[in-house]
């Protein structure tokens, strides 16, 4: 492949040949569907999808401070590249939560992706085991776990927990992961409550008072035992015992007691800012924290995501997996993560407006994007080996 490295084996996938694959089919007048540049995407997105959708995927918390925070606060860190370190072999994998993947990503729980594409979740999850990296799958999704699972083969699948007020449903759901193959759990602390969100407050657009999202739920025997009616009798109804349930601000450290009880395999918690919460993340039992504030749509105001990574990477950084996401669009992006000491990235808004403009082959497409650019990255400032990307990378 050309520039794409020696022609003996790889360790792992060429991910940077993605642009002469590109580059190629255009020599036969073949023009890319979708944009590589992930502003383009947006836009494209934006144009191409109906504004109750796209306002709440693209939109954030309060006045948007949170979400232009993060990217201030990646593109506050600069990359030093260095010169002739001989970098034609290179390695994206890592190791994480017991296994080794491939590549330093995964697809971010995202809830009612039916709102972007019909084949929603399933097509994701699709995209993400045809490339080898993680599908994360929210508890507010389209479509039911088992399904989403059947539809990834052997693909690697971690469930994301919105942990409710009711323990059956937790418990069940927890059986129900488990029981479909979801390996790790990642468990979401950030939303215990929706956050402001003027966009769609000004469109009056929640989509899960629609009934989308609540595919888990609805499809749940302990669910459906605090219903009066079967769902499909009284759909009203159940999407208010949904909403009812759904999050629990009363939640304290104390609780996850029950979760580690109840779930064998890995625990993650989600949307950890303060190095104080990683310790107790650590004291807990948790095996891992995604330094996170939700994409900015959560608490407007907020540190930037990459602002409290150093500080969460000092605090637990050599005992448990510190993932990050909030802000991702670029390779260069998830270098600055992984030298700032995170093990692996969550990718978020960019996959759902692939997912929405081309179904499976946009999410695939905007994978391939990320990860061609960042070995590209990786080669051209001097560094081969994903796993052992250090400060010292950046200024
Ligand atoms: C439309 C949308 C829905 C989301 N739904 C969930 C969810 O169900 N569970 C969850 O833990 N995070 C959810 N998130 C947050 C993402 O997992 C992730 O933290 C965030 O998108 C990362 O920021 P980025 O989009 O700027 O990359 C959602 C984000 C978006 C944009
Ligand atoms: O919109 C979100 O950010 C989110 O996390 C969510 C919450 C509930 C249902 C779907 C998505």
């Amino acid at each position: 492949m050309i520039g794409g490295g020696s022609t003996e084996p790889e360790p792992g996938k060429d991910w940077a040949a993605f642009q002469y694959e590109i580059y190629l089919k255009g020599m036969t007048g073949a023009v890319p569907r979708l944009p590589a540049d992930p502003s383009r995407l947006a836009e494209m997105a934006a144009a191409r999808l109906g504004p109750g959708p796209v306002g709440y995927v693209a939109g954030s918390a309060g006045s948007g401070s949170t979400e232009r925070a993060n990217r201030a606060a990646l593109d506050r860190y600069r990359i030093v590249p260095r010169m002739l370190r001989d970098t034609s072999r290179r390695d994206l994998s890592v190791e994480l939560l017991g296994t080794r993947l491939a590549a330093p990503l995964a697809l971010a729980p995202i809830g009612v992706l039916s709102i972007m594409h019909p084949d929603a979740e399933a097509a994701a999850a699709r995209a993400a085991a045809a490339q080898g990296v993680p599908f994360v799958l929210s508890s507010a999704s389209s479509t039911p776990m088992e399904q989403v699972a059947e539809a990834m083969g052997d693909g690697e699948r971690w469930f994301q927990l919105y942990w409710g007020k009711d323990r059956e449903v937790t418990k069940s759901f927890l059986d129900r992961a488990r029981s479909s193959g979801f390996t790790a759990l990642l468990v979401t602390l950030d939303t215990p409550l929706l956050a402001w969100r003027p966009r769609d407050l000004d469109q009056a657009y929640l989509p899960f008072l629609r009934g989308v999202g609540t595919a888990n739920y609805f499809t749940d025997p302990a669910f459906q035992a605090g219903l009066a009616k079967p769902v499909h009798e009284d759909l009203d109804a159940a999407v208010l015992h949904f909403v009812r349930m759904f999050g629990d601000p009363g939640k304290t450290w104390e609780d996850l007691a029950f979760l580690r009880e109840h779930w064998d395999g890995p625990i993650v918690l989600k949307g950890i800012l303060h190095p104080d919460d990683a310790r107790r993340a650590e004291a807990a039992g948790m095996d891992g924290v995604v330094v996170s504030n939700h994409g900015g749509r959560q608490v407007a105001g907020s540190i930037g995501a990459a602002e409290a990574l150093p500080g969460v990477v000092d605090a637990v950084g050599d005992r448990l997996a510190v993932l990050f996401d909030s802000g991702i669009r670029t390779g260069d992006d998830v270098f600055k993560a992984l030298a700032l000491g995170a093990r692996a990235v969550l990718l978020g808004r960019p996959y759902a407006y692939g997912l929405g403009l081309d179904g499976q082959a946009g999410v695939e497409h905007v994978i391939r994007c990320v990860l061609g650019e960042f070995e590209l990255t990786m080669a051209l400032s001097g560094h081969t080996d994903a796993a052992r990307l250090t400060r010292d990378a950046l200024a």
